[in-house]
């Protein structure tokens, strides 16, 4: 059976950075499903028919790391039935040998809800803001604005809000260098697979 992590949390709080770590830390598969969501708010138009003719190619089109990719991003996941369209194709990813990591903001909750690791990484809105603002090369203080904006946008949405999975462990990153919050998330991982 495929041990699978789930990772969620708000905007730049370091969920990629440590899904990243952990897949390679223990062989699995890794799933960035924000890109999904970026992906499908890039392509336009309908965005339930977006999600669900959504390519492979459409994951690899410019700019979606932007703040504006992410913004449309959190627009579009509010509706239902484009979450809908990417169930599928997210349980497929963790359902392979010999395990994976996916990172997002309904892994824990809805994607994934049986996952054995579940880490809600968070971060005060302060450092996700330099954090973000250094790697877009951005101002800070916009990025507070845009990041708050979209927090609150996909905590408050209906369908599958941004909420730490109640048997989620929080991981706050917020005084910690990447190589620490990555080690603390590895001590984690070796804990729950030797009980
Ligand atoms: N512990 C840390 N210390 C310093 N910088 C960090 C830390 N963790 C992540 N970063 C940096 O912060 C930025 C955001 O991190 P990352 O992309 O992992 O966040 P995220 O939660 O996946 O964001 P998003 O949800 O928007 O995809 C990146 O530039 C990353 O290198
Ligand atoms: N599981 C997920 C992942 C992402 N979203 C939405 O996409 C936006 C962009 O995500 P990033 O992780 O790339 O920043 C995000 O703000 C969410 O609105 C989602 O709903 N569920």
């Amino acid at each position: 059976m495929p041990f699978i992590i789930a990772i969620d949390g708000p905007a730049a709080s370091g969920k990629g950075t440590i899904a990243r770590a952990l897949a390679d830390r223990f062989g699995f598969h890794h799933l960035d499903t924000g890109l999904l969501y970026r992906a499908t708010g890039a392509k336009g138009g309908d965005a339930v028919a977006a999600a669900r003719t959504l390519t492979a190619a459409d994951l690899t089109r410019e700019g979606l790391r932007s703040a504006e990719a992410g913004q449309a991003a959190s627009r579009i996941a509010a509706i239902p039935e484009v979450r809908d369209a990417l169930v599928a194709f997210q349980r497929h990813f963790a359902a392979q040998e010999p395990g994976a990591v996916l990172d997002g903001r309904d892994i824990g909750t809805v994607i994934c809800p049986d996952a054995p690791v579940k880490l809600y990484v968070v971060a005060s809105d302060a450092v996700r803001a330099a954090r973000r603002a250094a790697e877009l090369g951005a101002d800070p203080d916009e990025m507070l604005a845009q990041l708050r904006e979209r927090d609150l946008r996909d905590s408050q949405r209906a369908a599958a809000p941004l909420r730490p999975a109640e048997d989620a462990v929080v991981l706050d990153t917020s005084a910690l260098s990447i190589e620490a919050a990555v080690a603390a998330a590895i001590a984690h991982v070796e804990r729950v697979r030797g009980a």
